[in-house]
């Protein structure tokens, strides 16, 4: 057993975000390669009227667990779900589960967010820089607590072209902004967003990019790493490959190439596809948890979890990698033959959209109505139309991270590769 899972034993966890894509990955991992892991805290708000407790029931059915299930069956045990919502006061953890925490906890991840481009400032900020504060603030009562490893994003900085692993100054003092927030009216806030912005392109990477800079300010003696994913995407080995569960990043994208309804997209050849496998980034993530809590660095380390400097690759050859999987491999019940193009040149773009998506859309909708049936594909195609809008920010520029910490981490890792510990 290596250092890393055997570290873990013994110790107990607590887990902001294990209902999402990265954070199911990231208990899955750690109750399989830590299994005496002591328990496995996590925090969860009812949704969408599911009781936390039925919600947490229904993510452990989830084929992610597969393995572990298999591995331990009664991996289940060690789960604790505490009832919490981050945009709350306290983040809504009752008085005696908060207790239960400061006493025991040992090691926070928070990996909570809210991830989409287009969310609301106010809600955004009250998610992703409010709710870490508040978990700064509970972190730093925990009597028991040896790393707090929180997830960014390593577009946190993409107003920069060359990104090191240090926290830069904010786009704006948080607190300024959560003054703003408080008594400015809703529409106004949205009316302001564009400009309180600046040259960032959404309120994600905005308010990731504050949330880093709180942590550098208030994180007391904390001992705190800061992981920075490029884009995530489906897992390269483990717990088996190529799982994934959204349509976040490039996988709506993929999936609307395979199905045949996207023909065309704006993307620059020659810049940087910086994915990174979800299994891939938990390692590392589990692995800083793991040398923050031992090896107790001095200061703060941030770590860009980022492939381009090492291992790059373009989104030129992503587009042809992707159409022709999608040749051998074809999706069921797709709408055409899979056949995406990319180009840089916006008049282009519009041309094909409209030849190629909107006119096939509207006569496919067409025969719906005439045959009946509730016409979608015109929906379909202007949720993709929003969707590559606003990732067009990203496939069409390059960054250079560096990567010195990731690789002194890797160095301390049993194995060259990122294979289990
Ligand atoms: C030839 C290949 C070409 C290759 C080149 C491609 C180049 C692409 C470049 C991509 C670069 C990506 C960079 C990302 C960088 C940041 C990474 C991060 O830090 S952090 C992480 C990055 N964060 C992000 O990536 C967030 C980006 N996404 C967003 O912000 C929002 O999704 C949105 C604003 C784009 C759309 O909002 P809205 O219109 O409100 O739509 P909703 O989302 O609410 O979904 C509604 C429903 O539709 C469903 N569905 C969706 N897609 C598909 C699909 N393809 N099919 C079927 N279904 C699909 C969906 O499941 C849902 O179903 P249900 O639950 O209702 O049942
Ligand atoms: N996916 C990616 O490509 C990348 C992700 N990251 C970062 O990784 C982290 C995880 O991302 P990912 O797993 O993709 O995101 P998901 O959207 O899949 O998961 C987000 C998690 O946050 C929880 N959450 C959201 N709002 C609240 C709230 N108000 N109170 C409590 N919990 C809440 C969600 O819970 P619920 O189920 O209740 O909604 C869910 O568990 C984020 O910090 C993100 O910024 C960084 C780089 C790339």
């Amino acid at each position: 057993m290596s250092s890393v899972s055997a570290y873990y034993n013994g110790k107990t966890v607590l887990i902001t975000g294990a209902t999402g894509f990265m954070g199911k990955v990231l208990v899955e991992k750690l109750l399989r390669s830590s299994p005496e892991v002591k328990a496995v805290y996590i925090l969860v708000r009812p949704k969408a009227g599911q009781s936390m407790q039925e919600r947490v029931a229904n993510m452990l059915k989830c084929k992610v667990f597969d393995r572990v299930r298999e591995d331990c069956p009664n991996f289940h045990e060690k789960i604790k779900p505490i009832n919490a919502e981050l945009t709350q006061p306290k983040l809504a953890i009752s008085a005696e589960d908060e207790e239960e925490l400061l006493t025991r906890v040992n090691v926070v991840f928070h990996c909570a967010a809210t991830v989409r481009f287009d969310e609301p400032l106010k809600h955004a900020l009250q998610l992703n820089v409010m709710g870490t504060q508040r978990l700064l603030e509970l972190a730093r009562q925990m009597r028991n607590l040896e790393a707090f490893i929180h997830i960014s994003t390593a577009y946190a900085n993409c107003v920069r072209k060359c990104i090191e692993e240090i926290i830069y100054p904010p786009p704006a003092e948080p607190q300024k902004l959560f003054d703003l927030v408080e008594w400015l009216d809703e529409s106004i806030i949205q009316d302001i967003t564009p400009k309180l912005l600046g040259e960032w392109p959404n309120t994600y990477t905005y308010t990731k990019a504050l949330s880093e800079y709180l942590i550098q300010q208030e994180k007391g003696n904390l001992n705190i790493a800061i992981i920075r994913p490029s884009i995530v995407g489906a897992s390269w080995l483990e717990p088996f490959p190529g799982w994934i569960d959204n349509f976040n990043g490039t996988s709506g994208i993929f999936i609307a190439a395979g199905k045949g309804i996207l023909r065309t997209v704006i993307a620059n050849n020659e810049a940087v596809a910086d994915m990174i496998p979800v299994d891939v980034a938990i390692n590392l993530t589990l692995a800083a948890g793991w040398y923050t809590a031992v090896h107790r660095p001095k200061n703060l380390l941030v770590y860009n979890c980022t492939t381009g400097g090492i291992n790059p690759f373009f989104w030129g050859e992503m587009g042809q990698y992707v159409m022709s999987t999608f040749k051998r491999n074809p999706l069921e019940q797709a709408f055409r033959t899979p056949n995406a193009h990319m180009t840089s040149s916006y008049l282009i773009n519009q041309y094909w959209i409209t030849v190629s998506h909107k006119a096939p859309a509207i006569l496919y909708d067409l025969y719906m109505r005439l045959t009946g049936r509730k016409p979608r594909m015109m929906k379909i195609i202007n949720r993709l139309h929003k969707s590559m809008t606003l990732l067009q920010y990203f496939s069409t520029q390059s960054w250079n991270w560096s990567s010195d910490n990731m690789s002194m981490l890797m160095s301390h890792l049993n194995t060259v590769t990122c294979l289990p510990f």
